[in-house]
């Protein structure tokens, strides 16, 4: 942890190594050209938590998560994801995650039960298996009566869960999501979340997800760690730093998590334009696709 950084309980660390994190980064730098998009942050994701990664635009927050997945290329001993180092060993840390990005993912062209099958066969579900295991992702992410439409007609929501269900097919550990609810509706959101705490309580899966939305993160999230200019600046769960925060100010007001960030992150947020509720930005999906 960095030394700005404010640390509450980390349920990852236990006695004996009993629990493995699911991901641990250990001062982890990237950089674009100049640009350094992460600058020295360290982090451990437990085993089965739901982790909320926060920040305003430009925090480094798609960067982290690009680290983990593999995709961008980080030296040995930075990222491991249960156990396996991201860099010497690529595939078995593939193998261990799924990844919704930001962009689209999901084919307009084809029926939601095509899309997922697409993703059963890159990730090489065994013919056998194949039907079962997409009915079952297409279920998991209620789809299932809509899995012979085409995608095209698919609400943002609905394209958000459908992209949901192929990053489950591999039936992931670690399952990353890059802005679940950008740019949806507040009802859609809600649907996405409960989705996505629903498989969590049925597999025990790890969820890594980045998000803008305080409320959101607040409620679903177990612990949250605010990032800003490449670093993690508090981690703990919603209510440790909103508590700490009152015993700070001691003023008798009951801050938000909104608050906790600009308490830490100063009025830096705001000359980055990093209002955390002005989201105006939405995916190129936001709506629908096609
Ligand atoms: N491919 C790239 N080339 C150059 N600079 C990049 C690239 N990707 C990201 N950056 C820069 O790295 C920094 C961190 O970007 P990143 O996308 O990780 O932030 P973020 O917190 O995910 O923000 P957002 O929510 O807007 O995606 C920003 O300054 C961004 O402009």
């Amino acid at each position: 942890m960095s030394d700005d950084a404010r640390t509450a309980a980390d349920p990852g660390t236990t006695t004996g190594g009993a629990v493995e994190d699911a991901v641990t980064c250990g001062d982890l730098r990237y950089s674009f050209g100049q640009v350094k998009a992460v600058d020295g942050l360290d982090l451990s994701v437990a085993s089965g938590e739901i982790f909320g990664l926060l920040g305003p635009n430009g925090a480094g927050k798609s960067t982290v998560i690009r680290c983990v997945t593999t995709l961008l290329p980080v030296p040995p001993g930075m990222v491991r994801v249960f156990g396996h180092d991201a860099a010497r060993e690529r595939m078995a840390v593939r193998r261990l995650l799924g990844y919704v990005p930001q962009q689209l993912s999901a084919d307009a062209s084809l029926t939601g039960r095509e899309n997922v099958a697409l993703f059963a066969r890159l990730f090489d579900v065994s013919r056998r298996e194949r039907s079962a295991r997409v009915a079952e992702a297409l279920e998991a992410v209620g789809l299932a009566d809509a899995a012979d439409r085409m995608a095209s007609t698919y609400s943002g929501g609905m394209v958000r869960r459908l992209e949901l269900a192929q990053a489950l097919i591999s039936a992931p550990r670690l399952l990353m999501l890059d802005e679940p609810t950008i740019g949806l509706d507040p009802i859609a959101r809600t649907s996405v979340w409960e989705h996505i705490t629903a498989v969590r309580a049925a597999t025990g899966m790890t969820v890594l997800v980045t998000t803008h939305y305080m409320d959101e993160a607040e409620q679903y999230c177990d612990r949250v760690a605010l990032m800003h200019q490449g670093r993690i600046r508090a981690l703990g769960t919603p209510e440790q730093l909103v508590a700490e925060l009152r015993a700070r100010r001691d003023d008798g007001s009951t801050p938000t998590l909104e608050d906790v960030f600009r308490d830490v992150a100063g009025s830096g947020l705001d000359e980055e334009g990093g209002e955390f509720r002005d989201v105006q930005r939405t995916r190129r999906t936001a709506s629908r696709v096609g």
